[in-house]
């Protein structure tokens, strides 16, 4: 579904990837992890095109992301759902208001089909009807990230990108937003990418992930793998 193939990025002095290469299968759940400042966030807007490759190349859908013309890039933008850490809800719209915008900037559907779906959207990542018409003010953190994910997903994503997604979360509210994302790979096929730190969510939810560290690749594997590795890097940073 997407490859990196010797990518090197560097700002000034600071080499932040040093030809690192991996991939992500179609349906997994793949996690980018790595300590503060280890280039995570660089390397998805990279895929997701909103940084600039430097060096090396990506392919998403077997298409090299640099060479797309301007409409396809447009067209692949669509595929793919986009949960940012601190992707807000707009406070001066209702739940299904902002669920519904992105139907709304990209389609030509009507009004009352936009509204359907987003409440289809609502009712998939697990809130009740009766949230559509409260503002993002009236709700609990969980809530709002369930939001955010209803309107990352209203475009029927084939990949979903999140960042950080259960930051800020209590243990609880973390773990059932986990379980929603493992659901909803079942539900509707999606490959999703994670940036993520969370212990809980390296153990139970990623299928794959890797371990950025000093600009090269701690690791690509399995959970299973990492532990096997025995690998000073990979125990400190999965607290083995
Ligand atoms: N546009 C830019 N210009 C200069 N330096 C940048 C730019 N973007 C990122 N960096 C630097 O690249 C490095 C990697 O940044 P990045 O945001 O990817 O880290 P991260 O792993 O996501 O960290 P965190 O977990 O703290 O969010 C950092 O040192 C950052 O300061």
């Amino acid at each position: 579904m997407i490859k990196v193939k010797n990518l090197s990025t560097a700002f000034e002095e600071k080499i932040v990837h040093n030809n690192i290469s991996f991939e992500v299968k179609e349906g997994e759940i793949f996690g980018i992890l790595g300590g503060s400042g280890s280039g995570k966030s660089v390397l998805l807007r990279q895929i997701i095109m909103l940084d600039e490759i430097q060096k090396g190349k990506i392919e998403v859908f077997d298409k090299d992301i640099n060479k797309l013309s301007m409409k396809e890039r447009e067209q692949m933008k669509k595929d793919w759902g986009i949960l940012f850490q601190f992707g807000a809800l707009f406070s001066s719209l209702n739940v299904i208001e902002n669920i519904g915008i992105m139907l709304k900037e990209n389609t030509k559907l009507p009004q009352e089909l936009i509204d359907d779906i987003a409440y289809t959207r609502l009712k998939m990542v697990g809130l009740d009807a009766s949230v559509g018409l409260l503002y993002p003010e009236e709700l609990s953190g969980g809530m709002k990230k369930r939001v955010a994910l209803a309107r990352a997903l209203a475009l029927d994503p084939k990949i979903l990108f999140l960042d950080e997604p259960t930051s800020g979360l209590d243990p609880l509210s973390a773990k059932a937003f986990d379980t929603l994302i493992s659901e909803l790979r079942e539900l509707l096929g999606l490959t999703v990418v994670i940036i993520t730190h969370e212990l809980n969510t390296i153990k139970n939810v990623l299928d794959r992930f890797l371990i950025l560290s000093d600009s090269k690749l701690a690791i690509v594997g399995t959970y299973e793998d990492a532990i096997n590795a025995n690998d000073a890097v990979i125990n400190r940073f999965l607290k083995l």
